[in-house]
C-alpha cells in the first residue's frame, strides 16, 4: 500500500485453493491445535460470499472462540464508507481539504504557506505549458511554410520553457516544505490521539466500542500525515484539470462532456473497488490484530522459555499459519472482484475513449475544428483524462485517511464524555477514616452483574484494614472503586463522612499509593521504575535510596550492574532481567517513593521469599503505627493476624467483619480460610519433623 499508515492497517496474501485442497495439503496439524474436520467452513474465497463473518476457521474457534469480525453495524465508517459515490467523493473535496489545512496549519504555518503557494504556481505553470501547445501547434499548422511556422512557435516555445523550469522549481519546493510538514502533523496528530487515551476512564478503555474508536483512531496521525500529501496533490491537480477543461472549451464546447464522460469508468471502478476494501479492512480488523498478536508472541520475553519446554512454537506457528490463510482467501476474494471491476472499466473507458477520437474525427470531417485545435484538443483531453483520473484517485486516498483522521477528531473532540472529569473540590490532605455505605457495582458493559452487591465497611485511619476472602470475591474490585478508579452505580465512599463524588477525581488518586497485583513493569531503568510513583516532580536520588531501604531493596539495587541506571528490559541492549520477587520489591519502592496518605497493598508478597515477606509486613505495619493507612489484600492469614480490622468478602457481599482475634473466636469464613492454612503448615511441620 502507498503509505505507512496503510501499510499497517493491510497485510495478508492469496490463497486460492478449494477447502479439499487445503485439508488435504495443509499443515499437518499439532496436538490442541483443534480438529482437522473442523476446516469444514474455513472456507476457500467463495465470490459470492457476502458475509464472510459466517467463514470461521478452526485457528479461530478454538483460539478465540468464535469468529473475529467487527459487526458492520457499530462502525462509524461504515455510512461513509458504503455510500460512497462520485459525487459524494467531490462533495466532501472541501472539507478533507479543510481538515489537511487546518492540521497543516496548526503544526507549522510557514510550511503549510510555502506548499500552498508552491502548488498552486505549479499548477499555473503546467497551464501555461498547456496553453503553450495549442499556440505552438497553431503557428506550426497554420502558414503554409514550415520556416514562419516555427518562427512564429517560438516566443509560445519560449513562455512553455520557462513555465517548465518554473514548475521544476515549484515542485523543489514543495518537496521540501512538505517534507517538513509531514512529520510534524502526524506528531501533533499524535499527541491529540496519547493526551486522550491516557485521560480516558478506565470504564471507557474497558468499553467494547470506545476501545474500537481508540483502534481505529490510533491510525489518524499516519492518515494525517498522508492527507497533507494528498491535499497537495490534489490542488495541483485541480489546476491542471481547470487548465486542460478550458483548453477544450475553447476549441469547441462538445469536448468538455466528453471528458468528462472518457472519466467515468475509472471513476466508478476506482469507487466501487475502494468501497469493497472499507468494509473488508473493519470487518477484519480484529482477526488481523490478532494474527500480528500471534506473531508478535513468538518474540516476547515473558512466554519464551514456555513456548520452548512446553513446545508451544509449532502450535503457534500453525494457527498463525491458519488465520492469515483465512485472511489471504479474503484478500483473493477482493482481488477477483476488482480485477473483474477493472476488466469492465476498461472496456467502458475504451468505448468512451473512442467516442471521443470519432467525434473529434466527425469536427474535422466537418470543418467544425481547425487541425491544429484538433491537434491541442488531443494533448489537452490527454492531459485532462490523467488529471481527472488522478483527482478522483487522491480524492479517494484522502477519504480512506480522512475516515481515520475523523476517528481521530471524533475521539479528541467528543471524547469529553470518556474522560476523566476535571473539577470538583479539592480533597483534604488526609482521608480520615474511609466508609464505604451500600456500594453496588458492576464491570460496565459486562453480563455477569454486580461483583460487588450493597457493601458497607469502614477503614480506619492510621490503621491497617485487610479484605480478604475467596478468588473473585470482588477484594480488588472494591478497592479500585475506592481510589475513585471505577464509579459505583448504587453507594457512597466517605472520607470523614463527606461524599468523595464531590472532590475532583485526579486529586482523589494523589491520595493513594497502589502496588497492584499486577503493577507495571515499566521497560526502562529501574530508577524510572520506582521514581515513576511521583512522576510530578524531578527523580531524586536520595528519595529513591530510601524507598528502596523502605522495600527493602537496598541490596537488590546496589547488585545491579549500574544501580539505579540499569535498563531493565532485555529486549534493548544493556538491559537487565529481574527475577519476579526482585521487581515485586521495586514495585513495593515504587509505593514508598509516592507520597500520599493511603497505601492500598493488594498481594504485596506473592512473589517474595519468606525473609522478604517477613519484612515487608513488619515495613506496612511500621507505616500504619506512623499514622498511615493502609488497606491490604492478601491470602496469607498470618500476615492478616497483624491487622487491626479484618472484613471478609464472599461473592461481592461482605459476610464478616471485626479484629483478626474477634473473627478466630467467631469461627466464621476468617477462622476457617486461617484454620486451613495453619493446618497445612502443621503438617508439613510433621513430615518434615517426623
Ligand atoms: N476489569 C474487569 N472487567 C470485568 N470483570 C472484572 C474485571 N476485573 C474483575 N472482574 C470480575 O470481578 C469479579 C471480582 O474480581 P476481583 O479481581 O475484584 O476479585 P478478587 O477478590 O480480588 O480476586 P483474587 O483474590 O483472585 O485477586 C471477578 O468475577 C472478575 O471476573
Amino acid at each position: 500500500m502507498r503509505a505507512r499508515g496503510r501499510a499497517a492497517r493491510n497485510s495478508g496474501t492469496t490463497d486460492h485453493r478449494t477447502p479439499a485442497q487445503r485439508s488435504a495439503a495443509g499443515p499437518e496439524a499439532p496436538a490442541g491445535s483443534g480438529d482437522a474436520g473442523d476446516e469444514r467452513d474455513d472456507g476457500a474465497p467463495d465470490a459470492d460470499a457476502e458475509q464472510p463473518a459466517d467463514r470461521v476457521s478452526a485457528s479461530e474457534r478454538l483460539l478465540y472462540g468464535g469468529a473475529l469480525r467487527y459487526d458492520m453495524g457499530w462502525a462509524a465508517h461504515r455510512d461513509s464508507l458504503l455510500r460512497l459515490t462520485a459525487w459524494d467523493a467531490m462533495r466532501r473535496l472541501p472539507r478533507m481539504l479543510g481538515v489537511c489545512v487546518r492540521l497543516a496549519w496548526q503544526a507549522d504555518r510557514r510550511a503549510t504557506t510555502m506548499v500552498a503557494v508552491a502548488e498552486t504556481l505549479r499548477g499555473v505553470a503546467q497551464a501555461v505549458v498547456l496553453l503553450g501547445v495549442q499556440r505552438v501547434l497553431a503557428a506550426l499548422l497554420a502558414p503554409a511554410d514550415i520556416t514562419d511556422g516555427v518562427r512564429d512557435a517560438l516566443p509560445a516555445l519560449a513562455v512553455m520553457a520557462a513555465a517548465a523550469a518554473c514548475g521544476a522549481l515549484f515542485g523543489a519546493v514543495t518537496t521540501y516544505a512538505d517534507g517538513r510538514l509531514r512529520p510534524q502533523v502526524e506528531r501533533l496528530a499524535q499527541e491529540q490521539y496519547l493526551r486522550r487515551a491516557l485521560s480516558a476512564e478506565m470504564a471507557s478503555i474497558e468499553d467494547h466500542g470506545y476501545h474500537k474508536l481508540l483502534e481505529s483512531a490510533q491510525f489518524g496521525a499516519a492518515s494525517a500525515r498522508n492527507m497533507i500529501g494528498y491535499g497537495t496533490r490534489v490542488i495541483a491537480t485541480l489546476i491542471s484539470l481547470v487548465a486542460a477543461a478550458g483548453v477544450l472549451t475553447s476549441l469547441h464546447p462538445a469536448m468538455l462532456p466528453l471528458l468528462l464522460l472518457m472519466t467515468v469508468p475509472g471513476t466508478w471502478a476506482t469507487l466501487a473497488i475502494a468501497r469493497q476494501r472499507y468494509r473488508s479492512y473493519h470487518e477484519w480488523l480484529q482477526h488481523n490484530r490478532a494474527v500480528a498478536e500471534l506473531s508478535r508472541m513468538a518474540i516476547r520475553e515473558d512466554a519464551a522459555s514456555e513456548i520452548r519446554v512446553h513446545g508451544v512454537g509449532p502450535f503457534l506457528l500453525h494457527h498463525f499459519h491458519a488465520m492469515s490463510r483465512e485472511h489471504e482467501a479474503e484478500q483473493s476474494r477482493l482481488a477477483q472482484r476488482a480485477a473483474a471491476i477493472g476488466l469492465a472499466a476498461a472496456a467502458l473507458g475504451g468505448a468512451t475513449a473512442l467516442l471521443t477520437y470519432l467525434t473529434l474525427g466527425a469536427l474535422l470531417w466537418t470543418g467544425a475544428m481547425a487541425f491544429a485545435a484538433a491537434g491541442a484538443a488531443v494533448v489537452a483531453i490527454r492531459a485532462g483524462t490523467t488529471a481527472l483520473d488522478g483527482l478522483v484517485r487522491q480524492i479517494n486516498d484522502m477519504h480512506e485517511d480522512a475516515l481515520f483522521v475523523q476517528d481521530l477528531q471524533r475521539l479528541v473532540e467528543d471524547g469529553d464524555a470518556h474522560d476523566i472529569p476535571e473539577g470538583g473540590e479539592r480533597p483534604p490532605a488526609e482521608p480520615g477514616d474511609i466508609t464505604v455505605e451500600g456500594l453496588t457495582f458492576a464491570y460496565p458493559g459486562t453480563a455477569a452483574g454486580p461483583v460487588l452487591r450493597d457493601v458497607s465497611l469502614t477503614v480506619p485511619a492510621g490503621r491497617v484494614t485487610a479484605l480478604v476472602g475467596e478468588n473473585g470475591s470482588g477484594k480488588s474490585t472494591l478497592v479500585k472503586v475506592i481510589c475513585g478508579l471505577y464509579l459505583p452505580q448504587h453507594g457512597t465512599v466517605r472520607w470523614s463522612g463527606v461524599d468523595t463524588s464531590r472532590y475532583d477525581r485526579r486529586q482523589l488518586f494523589a491520595r493513594f499509593r497502589l502496588v497492584g497485583q499486577d503493577f507495571f513493569r515499566w521497560p526502562f531503568t529501574a530508577g524510572v521504575n520506582v521514581a515513576i510513583g511521583q512522576p510530578d516532580v524531578p527523580a531524586d536520588p536520595a528519595r529513591m535510596d530510601r524507598a528502596a531501604e523502605a522495600a527493602g531493596a537496598t541490596a537488590l539495587v546496589d547488585s545491579l550492574p549500574h544501580r539505579w541506571s540499569t535498563l531493565l528490559s532485555r529486549v534493548y541492549q544493556r538491559g537487565h532481567q529481574l527475577s519476579g520477587g526482585q521487581w515485586q520489591k521495586l514495585g513495593i519502592a515504587r509505593a514508598a517513593y509516592r507520597d500520599a496518605p493511603v497505601l492500598v497493598v493488594d498481594e504485596p508478597t506473592a512473589a517474595l521469599d519468606a525473609k522478604a515477606e517477613q519484612e515487608v509486613f513488619r515495613r506496612i505495619r511500621a507505616l500504619a503505627d506512623g499514622g498511615r493507612t493502609v488497606i491490604l489484600i492478601t491470602h496469607r492469614m498470618a500476615s492478616v493476624r497483624d491487622a487491626d480490622r479484618v472484613h471478609v468478602l464472599h461473592e461481592g457481599r461482605l459476610v464478616e467483619s471485626g479484629t483478626p482475634d474477634d473473627l478466630l473466636a467467631a469461627g466464621g469464613s476468617y477462622a476457617e480460610m486461617y484454620d486451613l492454612q495453619a493446618a497445612q503448615f502443621d503438617g508439613r511441620d510433621r513430615e518434615t519433623t517426623g
